[in-house]
């Protein structure tokens, strides 16, 4: 039977909206004066656009204008010559729900300097052949409020201007204010509210079919979101990557007021099954009715606590505590939803609410669980998949649907969550808009992020549009630390937020209802359409970047506790390379707290962001920076050590050149895995440096390189690079050398080695991070060092010159480098992360384009060859290169100990 509303559910009380917004300067319209002071005071977030320089943008206040009534209080400011930030909105106007999905852009600030221009040309990357994205670079935020406050839904539209944000705008930030502007939008309220809409926005609702977008933004999120899509057997979590080819057909599921069941076939292809007016309106109405719950969250909670053997009748019941073997039903199998009621002499006041709601919930989940199996079968289908806001990421609703499925499908169909559940509609909304490209998005397209969002709190809007500097800050000092326990911690969200920044503890109970209320996590996502996979890899579908699984808790244990030791030291850098001042000091606060709070959510369930590796923390903690503006934490320590180590470059040049090629290669080997010891992010090294210079640990470093080391592959790499006997093999085309740490690690260790690559005629691709982390050197700060080393040696200069990378230069030593103009090429392309590690399904287009003609990868440090990328397979030739800076990797990773090294060597044979 047909659901009497399709509504994507349910009435909550008391919703603490919080959505996050990392970066500033968004808004072409700011509402009051003070506002406006504000975005001049702050500077904005950068980092989390890889295509983001360092430097901040400021806010466009050039031609600002009052708009509207000059008498008003609080007359809205247009900034015209805003660009930053435009945006696009859909909605899906439940019943009960307002689901928003928006989308902010950036523009693309990358610095298209003539090393890029040089490149481009080598690599060949021409914007011709590339498909251009109307969205490029740009991000996707989730929110939602209650229905019954439309007002403030509208408020927060109208403050972040997002109505403005349509077709023909999007493109000219001068254009006035369109009157015809359209919002997509589906669900009831579409209809409902749509003068109310036009009224207080001046804009029209674009109405879509319901069941489409469900449909679309289903597909969407399956084939482009990692970890989207996950099971929940016994409070267990499992991610499920869904290959895209064999997606289709499904069952969708949509647990609304009332529920869908959706066959689909395809993109736009699929069918409406069935459908059961039992639903999440039934368990929120009957449950309000029989227990006086005044919100279905309450409802939920109340249900953790209940026993619903009390009021169902169980088949032990019927059979004297006895299994009903037989026909495979156990003494605790549910024969009769609040069957025992029958019989006993008591009245309803007499049941616990707790009780009756447990009882209500697995009556209803049960039998949504059983009716979605039963059409499953019907036409065939093994997957379903079940959405909608009545599961809200709770893991009983889960684990009852999904025992339901199970059992009535002997094992043969499986239950599978959404993470954007609630998004469906309002996604597919987004999607009907033509031509913004989203839909060709692939999983290593879109980066999720959580960092610490701006509050939006008991469902109020007050003041600035969301997102400021400030306002995070402030919200993480009311973070209250007791002990070790963190009492108000971030992404603990209280139920029926987005998950993002609710800051307050849910009302009642804490632990049990916590990880279920804070299941729903969902992050911002940075649309990235430039990442791309890289080519190298051997399977990229098999490919799995992190070493460490985080999923055993032992593990995460141990990470938490390094992590958070490093965390003091971490703000103090931090705090000093923006000036130590007060406004730095109170950033960095903020900062450990925000970090803390992730890592605490985190400890508790490992699992709310997705699958959690160590390069995900490791990153995270980046990501925490970045937001509370910490451009570059160890700048200055970059700097001094890049100095002392360019001092003695020339001299670590003249003995290589007095060697033999055979104890060249050693040493210049030795010198990388040596080198490696310049890493900040390392507790033992840190603990070093106190004790020497630079240049001393370096020597000792050096003179502890005994062979063989725990992983020892130099023979076989030597007799590929130098052959054996008469044979002398052919050198690599082009090798991309993965760098590291500022420095002795880059200057002292693998630029030397770049050069022995480049006199053997193998051109030499730098690949650098695009945004700092720890100590590691970027793409934009190799050139300038690559340039220093270059006054030392010839063969950098020319390699450099011919890569593009001493443009200035260029012109004044072409009387010299005359002749040289066919030597082989030294290029430094950025890899497309911020983080120590790197995750190879998610690269810059440069490194992908550099890629093509490698035949060589050295891969270089812990963060790359080891955390990540130490059971990667490649087409090419692959050397792996790190020391071991840590005690427990070297025993669980080598069986070996603290400063053991990695020469592992993968030839392709
Ligand atoms: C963050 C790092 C991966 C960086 O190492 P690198 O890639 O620079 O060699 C490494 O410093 C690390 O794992 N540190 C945490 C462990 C510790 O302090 O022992
Ligand atoms: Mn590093």
């Amino acid at each position: 039977m047909a659901s009497l509303t399709e509504d994507p559910v349910l009435g909550i009380n008391d919703i603490k909206e919080a959505e996050e917004e990392t970066d500033k300067g968004q808004t072409q319209v700011v509402k009051t004066e003070e506002v406006a002071q504000s975005e001049r005071d702050m500077a904005p977030a950068t980092g989390n656009s890889i295509h983001r320089s360092g430097s901040r943008p400021q806010l466009d206040l050039s031609k600002a204008a009052i708009q509207g009534n000059f008498e008003e209080r609080d007359p809205t400011i247009l900034l015209p010559n805003q660009s930053d930030d435009l945006s696009h909105l859909a909605l899906d106007i439940g019943g009960s729900l307002i689901k928003l999905v928006y989308f902010s852009r950036h523009e693309d600030q990358s610095i298209d300097d003539k090393r890029k221009k040089t490149l481009k040309e080598r690599l060949g990357i021409s914007n011709g052949n590339r498909r251009s994205y109307p969205i490029l670079g740009g991000r996707l935020h989730f929110v939602k409020f209650e229905t019954h406050k439309i007002n403030e839904c509208l408020d927060f539209i109208y403050s972040k201007q997002l109505h403005r944000g349509m077709d023909a705008q999007i493109w000219n930030p001068d254009a006035p204010t369109n009157e015809n502007a359209v919002i997509k939008a589906t669900g009831g309220g579409a209809y409902k509210f749509a003068d109310l809409f036009k009224e207080r926005l001046g804009v029209s609702l674009d109405k879509e079919d319901e069941m489409n977008c469900l449909v679309s933004g289903a597909n969407f999120l399956l084939k482009a979101i990692r970890h989207e899509a996950f099971t929940h057997m016994e409070g267990h979590k499992e991610f499920v990557q869904i290959d895209q080819n064999e997606l289709f057909p499904y069952l969708l599921v949509n647990i609304g007021s009332g529920v869908s069941m959706i066959k689909v076939d395809g993109d736009g292809k699929f069918q409406r099954i069935s459908g059961t007016n039992v639903g999440g309106g039934t368990y929120w109405g009957l449950g309000k009715l029989l227990t006086k719950c005044k919100s279905f969250d309450e409802l939920l909670e109340l249900s953790q606590l209940g026993d619903n053997s009390t009021i169902d009748m169980l088949v032990g019941d019927i059979y004297g505590g006895m299994d009903y073997s037989k026909i495979g039903l156990s003494a605790s199998t549910i024969a009769s939803s609040f069957g025992k009621a029958i019989s006993e002499n008591k009245e309803l006041g007499d049941y616990s609410p707790e009780d009756i709601s447990l009882s209500l919930l697995r009556m209803i989940s049960y039998n949504i669980g059983q009716i979605s199996y039963l059409n499953a079968l019907r036409f065939g289908l093994k997957r379903i998949f079940f959405g909608g806001f009545f599961i809200r990421g709770h893991a009983y609703t889960m684990d009852t649907i999904s025992f339901a499925v199970q059992f009535w499908s002997k094992g043969d169909a499986q239950a599978m969550f959404l993470r954007h559940e609630g998004f469906l509609g309002a996604l597919g909304a987004f999607m009907s808009y033509e031509k913004h490209g989203l839909d060709d998005l692939m999983v290593h397209h879109l980066v999720e992020r959580f960092p610490m969002g701006a509050p939006y709190t008991g469902g109020k809007i007050h003041g600035p549009p969301l997102g400021d500097l400030n306002e995070k800050i402030s919200w993480m000092e009311k973070f209250v630390r007791k002990g070790t326990e963190i009492t108000a911690p971030v992404p603990m969200a209280p139920p029926g937020t987005t998950g993002l920044g609710g800051f307050e503890v849910p009302s009642s109970k804490g632990g049990t209802l916590r990880s279920d209320a804070s299941a729903l996590n969902i992050g911002v996502l940075h649309l990235v359409p430039t990442l791309e996979v890289f080519p190298l890899l051997a399977d990229p579908k098999t490919y799995e970047p992190n070493t460490i699984d985080l999923s055993d808790h032992s593990e995460l244990e141990y990470w938490f506790t390094v992590l958070s030791e490093h965390l003091p030291d971490l703000v103090d850098k931090a705090v000093a390379s923006e000036g130590g001042t007060d406004d730095a000091k109170r950033r960095g606060d903020a900062f450990a707290r925000a970090f803390s709070a992730h890592l605490a959510r985190l400890m508790e369930e490992p699992a709310a962001y997705g699958k959690l590796g160590l390069a995900n923390l490791l990153e995270l903690r980046e990501e925490c920076l970045r937001e509370f503006q910490f451009v570059d934490a160890y700048r200055s320590i970059k700097q001094r050590e890049n100095e002392a180590s360019l001092a003695v470059l020339a001299d670590l040049l003249i003995e290589l050149d007095s060697m033999t090629e055979e104890t060249r290669l050693l040493t210049l080997i030795e010198g990388v895995l040596a080198a490696n010891i310049f890493d900040w992010g390392s507790r033992a090294c840190v603990d070093l440096y106190h004790k020497g210079t630079i240049i001393e640990i370096y020597r000792m470093s050096r003179n502890k390189m005994q062979r063989p080391w725990r992983v020892d592959d130099f023979d076989v790499f030597k007799e590929r690079m130098l052959g054996s006997g008469d044979k002398k093999p052919r050198p690599h085309k082009r090798a991309l050398l993965f760098v590291d740490n500022a420095g002795a690690d880059v200057i002292l260790g693998m630029l030397p080695l770049a050069r022995e690559l480049l006199r053997r005629g193998t051109e030499v691709v730098l690949v650098a991070n695009s945004l700092p982390a720890l100590n590691d050197l970027t793409a934009m700060e190799l050139p300038e060092i690559v340039a220093e080393a270059a006054k030392h040696c010839d063969i950098l200069r020319r390699a450099a010159e011919a890569g593009g990378l001493l443009v200035d230069a260029m012109v004044s030593t072409l009387d010299d480098s005359k002749g040289n103009s066919s030597s082989v090429p030294l290029m430094v392309v950025e890899n497309g992360c911020g983080s120590p590690c790197i995750d190879l399904r998610q690269v810059s287009s440069e490194l992908a384009a550099a890629a093509k003609e490698a035949d060589l990868i050295i891969l270089e440090g812990m963060g790359r060859a080891l955390h990540t990328n130490f059971n990667a397979r490649f087409k090419c030739d692959a050397l792996k290169l790190a020391m071991v800076k840590n005690q427990r990797l070297a025993e669980k990773l080598i069986k070996g100990n603290i400063y053991d090294c990695v020469c592992r060597y993968e030839p392709l044979s």
